[in-house]
């Protein structure tokens, strides 16, 4: 923020035009990276270190490599030829990943001392965007804050579960913006019914979040931005799981709502927001 705040000019400034995703980046990226490795990657004039690009790099392939339809899930035997070379690419990747991670434990250990990254630091910005075309909507989360906490002071952490209409931010940026849209592939381990579907053993399992999100049967005006769908602790339609369900469900939930409410609102506190060039998309 405080980054942000020198390069907007400083308190009686003219708007400047800033470019939100390499910052939310880092941020998030050294959040995750002090909690696991105990460093920070990027630093505050966000150089960052040839560890830091490899990681990213492996980030950005995994991202891809997840995002690819597998044409042998559905013709098994060009498997035998790896028909898209995805097993080469997963097998590298994976090489890869193993010597990024065992380098930090052997750092640790030296010292005595995933996949989190990319979903924060893109509902983050899913959010600021959402909010540059509702103004509305950014007045009111401003005017909550405002309302809250003490001028002079800036929004902590334990601010958050006061603020209700940030709060519904966040979950309607994860409705409309969903960062896993089929959530995680599961498989069955043994034969089993569902509703009234029998399912084999061995099936892979898609659950299309971003279709129920959009579902007019489930939600009033599906397409339009409205936080206050969760307001006073209700979720219309009751079908919100961005961070999927049961066993499997998101072990870094408390973590990203966290860091996503922490730096949203305070950007929203500390600056006035525009769209570069005005207008609505
Ligand atoms: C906006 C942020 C995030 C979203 C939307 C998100 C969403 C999800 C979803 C949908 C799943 C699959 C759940 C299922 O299959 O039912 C998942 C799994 C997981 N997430 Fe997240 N996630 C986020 C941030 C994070 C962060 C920050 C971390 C770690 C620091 C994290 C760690 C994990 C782990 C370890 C799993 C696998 C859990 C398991 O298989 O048992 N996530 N996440």
């Amino acid at each position: 923020m405080s980054r942000l705040f020198r390069e907007s000019g400083g308190r009686d400034a003219e708007f400047a035009k800033v470019e939100l995703k390499r910052r939310l980046l880092g941020m998030t990226l050294n959040v995750m990276m002090r909690t696991i490795a105990g460093k920070r990657y990027y630093r505050e004039d966000m150089a960052c270190s040839n560890e830091s690009a490899q990681f990213m790099e492996m980030v950005g392939e995994l991202v891809a490599v997840a995002g690819t339809s597998n044409v042998t899930d559905f013709l098994p035997i060009l498997r035998v030829i790896d028909f898209q070379g995805l097993s080469r690419r997963i097998d590298r990747l994976e090489k890869k990943r193993e010597e990024i991670l065992q380098g930090l434990i052997d750092e640790h250990r030296r010292k005595g001392g995933g996949e989190g990254t990319n979903t924060s630091t893109e509902t983050t910005e899913w959010a600021m965007s959402l909010l540059l075309n509702n103004p509305e909507a950014l007045q009111k989360a401003r005017q909550e804050i405002d309302a809250f906490v003490e001028e002079k002071r800036l929004l902590e952490e334990n601010n958050l579960p006061k603020l209700p209409y940030l709060n519904g931010i966040i979950n309607e940026t994860l409705r409309l913006c969903p960062a896993a849209l089929l959530l995680l592939p599961h498989e069955s381990h043994e034969d089993c019914v569902i509703g009234s579907y029998d399912i084999p053993r061995g099936t892979i399992l898609l659950v299309n979040a971003w279709a129920i999100y959009r579902d007019p049967n489930v939600w009033v005006e599906p397409t339009k931005f409205m936080p206050e769908r969760f307001l006073d602790g209700r979720v219309e339609g009751g079908m919100a799981l961005p961070f999927g369900m049961g066993r499997r469900k998101c072990r870094g939930e408390g973590l990203a709502v966290r860091v996503i409410g922490l730096a949203l609102g305070t950007m929203i506190q500390c600056f006035e927001w525009e769209r570069v060039g005005g207008g609505h998309a």
